[in-house]
Parts: structure tokens; C-alpha cells; sequence
């Protein structure tokens, strides 16, 4: 997206807290996945997180770049594809697991790869919604997600005008 105009910062309390929920609501559905494909790199954080709580163990990485700048979407790469061992039946019982989904595009790759696959990412933006299954906080189109592993502390200007000594 090129348009951002609002902001959303993540801290890593609050990353750990959704993605905790993302897992509870996956868990909820009573299916039992035999593997999670997570899409580095941002998926890699959520994976983790999920693999720990729903006890998976096998985990396969699908490496999508896409993203060159700040908010700038070039062309998708893949740059590492799913193993035959988990495509080969469509990707039946597989999660697939991202930070988020922002034009869809991503997730629209990996689908077309895995298309029995459940989606679950912790973020969505409105277009990349339909091609998830499952989420846990939906942002504006023009808002943009910082997530904790892209920030540090940085002295912030006080909000009231000539405050700032
Ligand atoms: O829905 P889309 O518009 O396709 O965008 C969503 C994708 O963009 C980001 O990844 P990015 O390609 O920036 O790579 P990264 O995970 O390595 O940061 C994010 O982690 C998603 O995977
Ligand atoms: O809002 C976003 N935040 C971080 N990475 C992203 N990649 C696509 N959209 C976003
Ligand atoms: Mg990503």
C-alpha cells in the first residue's frame, strides 16, 4: 500500500497477547493441524508463538519478499517454496500462519500453493481479509503496522505546543 496515513504501533506485550488469542481461536475450531507453513519473515514471530500453544512440532518455511521499502510493495519473489511432502495433498490438516495481511497478495501466493490449507494471521487490512480464515484485529487500508522487531525506544516530542523546552 502507498497511501498510509495512520499508525499502529505493536509492542512486543501486545504481539505476544494477540497472537496468544490467535492460537486460543484456532484452537476453538477443534481441528488438529499436522504441520505449520509459516511466511517468513514476519509469519516466523506468530509461529512460534501458535506452535507452542496448539503443541505442533513440525514447522516448514514458504520465504515471500515482497515489501522493498517502507510501505512500498514491489514484485512478489518467492524466494524458498513448500516442501512436497506437505503440497502433494493440497496442503490437507497444514496452518499456514502470518504477521498479517495487508493487499492479500502474499497470502494469495501461498494459497494457490497449499489450497486446503487453513490461513491464520493475527493482523488484517481490509483488502487481504476474504483470503484469510482466520484473524484476530482488523486495521484500516491506510493504516500502517509497526510491529515490535522493526522499533526501538526513540525520545518522544511532548503533544502539548511549546512544551518542548
Ligand atoms: O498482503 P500483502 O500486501 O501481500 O502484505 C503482507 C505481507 O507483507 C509483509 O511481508 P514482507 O513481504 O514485507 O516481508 P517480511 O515478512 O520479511 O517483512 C507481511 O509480513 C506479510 O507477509
Ligand atoms: O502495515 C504493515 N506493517 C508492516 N509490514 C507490512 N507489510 C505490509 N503491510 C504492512
Ligand atoms: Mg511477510
Amino acid at each position: 500500500m502507498s497511501t498510509v496515513e495512520k499508525s499502529f504501533p505493536v509492542s512486543w506485550d501486545q504481539f505476544h497477547r494477540d497472537a496468544r488469542a490467535l492460537a486460543w481461536r484456532l484452537a476453538g475450531t477443534g481441528q488438529e493441524w499436522k504441520a505449520i507453513v509459516c511466511i517468513t519473515r514476519g509469519g516466523l514471530v506468530p509461529a512460534a508463538i501458535i506452535a507452542r500453544e496448539l503443541g505442533t512440532r513440525l514447522i516448514e518455511t514458504v520465504c515471500v519478499a515482497s515489501y522493498h521499502d517502507y510501505s512500498e510493495q514491489g514484485e512478489l519473489r518467492v524466494l524458498k517454496q513448500i516442501s512436497p511432502e506437505l503440497t502433494a495433498d493440497g496442503g490437507e490438516n497444514v496452518l499456514i500462519v502470518d504477521d498479517l495481511t495487508d493487499t492479500g497478495k502474499t497470502a494469495a501466493i501461498v494459497r494457490e500453493m497449499l489450497p486446503k490449507a487453513h490461513f491464520a494471521a493475527v493482523y488484517a487490512k481490509p483488502k487481504g481479509r476474504p483470503m484469510v480464515d482466520t484473524f484476530i484485529t482488523e486495521v484500516s487500508q491506510d493504516t500502517w503496522i509497526y510491529f515490535p522487531w522493526d522499533l526501538g525506544l526513540t525520545f518522544q516530542a511532548p503533544i502539548g505546543k511549546g512544551s518542548a523546552g
